[in-house]
């Protein structure tokens, strides 16, 4: 058999039927649905009269909508946001599916809660109405955002028709250096092959500097493959990975051995093709912030906001002109001192335990800037316990962070954590889109420790250089 990439072989072993040169029905081990992109589907599937094929296989959280307050019942204020919460109830009782409801002790962004349950193992398809399922790529699972259309033929049929993308590998090697983070490194990735740079591809990371990360940080990784346009992100399991599923996936007792043969047979022959190559060197990256309205609007902290006239085309100087206009940024100007309003520490990307734990170990017997407004929203309830348990909770809350119930929150702001128009926020997410965290406000990506860092500073600063800036 010709030499296959692990991506290849993801799709092989899922194929059901192959539908054309490009086209297969590809099947799907764990099928995971939110209140935002998932009404639509149900509403189709009582039209038709169909059940749902796989019961067993489908997982369900309340997440991008849900308030995030500090108080133990929460309740959806916004009429809208409440029925779309009732709305996801009344489909997972209806079909017997489990759901994690808006008051549910494990209830968390999808994308923490399903690995966090270990659900989500090396070798599966798994398959979600939102784009950053890409983050399950960090334990050797196939994961991709669908369509809301397609959410409800996976609902049917659990498979869903797929076409194929081209291959690309990303290969880091070197050590990240000290105060630097899974984050910068993707930031650095992204800026240097462009927010569409792996588009119509699925992108394998390898290299000493992946194998070097926590699973955490893998996840963080994968998650922001897709804003480079990524259909998928995959790094091969290893012992690590192997190990985050088994201590998690209880039902899977007894069968440990088994799945360690299996799982660990889960990567590219090495003398797979693959259709792009990019080699990047850990050691050369240094704390990103983004500056602009695309996440490859970034740039070390120690360097300068780009000028147009840099662009190596009309479409970037644009994009750059457009950026600058909306950012109230010059180009040339530094960010490091640059005052934030907010602070933002959470979502799918970053409001995992290890990602609490590093803003912690910054803020420690330190204080929030009287002039910054700042909050972590952990990434799900077993995340927020476990930061309690360690006393991570409480070294934030007494630096003046508001201790907050999980949910997407200010990831994209459709709750009540909505930025005034004006703010500057130092944020964890992903997206730094115009309006994203709320109307004419400004969202700038980075590590959670440069965001606790810019909690103390009261402006956007070097997390490395915090004694000093502190004084
Ligand atoms: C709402 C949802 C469809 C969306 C996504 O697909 O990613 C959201 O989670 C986001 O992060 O923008
Ligand atoms: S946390 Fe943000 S990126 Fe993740 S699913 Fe929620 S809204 Fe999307």
């Amino acid at each position: 058999m010709a030499p296959r990439t692990l991506y290849q072989k993801l799709v092989d072993s899922h194929t059901v039927l192959r539908l054309d040169e490009q086209n297969v029905l590809l099947y799907a081990d764990l099928h995971v649905m939110n209140e935002y992109t998932s009404p639509q589907a149900f509403a189709g599937l009582r039209e038709r009269g169909l059940p749902v094929a796989a019961p067993a296989q489908q997982m369900a959280v309340v997440d991008h909508i849900i308030p995030t307050h500090p108080v133990a019942h929460r309740i959806i204020a916004d009429p809208a946001s409440a029925l779309q919460a009732t709305n996801l109830k009344r489909n997972c009782d209806d079909f017997g599916l489990a759901m994690f409801d808006t008051n549910d002790r494990f209830q968390g962004i999808e994308h923490v809660v399903a690995p966090e349950f270990g659900m989500v193992r090396p070798g599966m398809v798994v398959l979600c109405g939102d784009s950053h399922t890409t983050t399950y790529g960090a334990l050797g699972a196939l994961g991709f955002g669908i369509g809301t259309s397609e959410v409800e033929h996976v609902l049917a049929t659990q498979t869903l028709v797929y076409r194929t993308a081209a291959d690309m590998r990303i290969r880091v090697d070197g050590e990240l250096a000290a105060g630097v983070t899974a984050k910068d490194l993707v930031l650095h990735i992204i800026r240097r092959i462009g927010a569409q740079g792996a588009r119509g591809h699925v992108v394998e990371f390898c290299g000493d500097a992946i194998s070097a990360l926590s699973i955490e940080a893998r996840m963080t990784l994968c998650n922001m493959a897709v804003e480079a346009g990524a259909r998928g992100a995959l790094i091969a399991p290893d012992e690590a990975a192997i190990r985050y599923v088994l201590e998690r996936a209880v039902d899977m007792a007894g069968m440990e051995e088994a799945a360690r043969e299996c799982w660990r047979q889960l990567r590219s022959d090495d003398d797979a093709r693959f259709d792009v190559e990019h080699r990047f060197d850990a050691a050369a990256v240094g704390p990103y912030v983004s500056w602009g309205t695309s996440p490859d609007q970034s740039i070390e902290i120690g360097e300068r906001v780009p000028a147009p006239e840099a662009a190596q085309d009309r479409l970037e100087r644009l994009a750059l002109e457009k950026a600058l206009a909306y950012t109230g940024l010059s180009a040339g100007v530094s960010l490091d001192g640059l005052p934030v309003q907010r602070v933002f520490i959470g979502s799918c990307t970053n409001g995992r335990i290890e990602d609490l734990r590093a803003a912690a170990a910054v803020v420690k017997g330190r204080k929030v800037h009287p002039g910054v407004r700042a909050m972590v929203v952990p990434g799900s309830g077993a995340v927020r316990r476990q930061a309690e348990e360690e006393g991570i909770a409480a070294i934030l809350a007494d630096a003046g962070f508001e201790w907050r119930q999980p949910g997407c929150s200010m990831c994209l702001a459709m709750n009540d954590d909505v930025l005034a128009p004006g703010e500057r926020c130092a944020s964890t997410t992903n997206r730094n889109f115009e309006g994203r965290q709320g109307r004419d406000s400004y969202t700038h990506l980075m590590s959670p420790a440069m965001a606790a860092a810019a909690a103390l500073a009261g402006c956007i600063t070097d997390v490395r250089h915090l004694e000093s800036t502190l004084g």
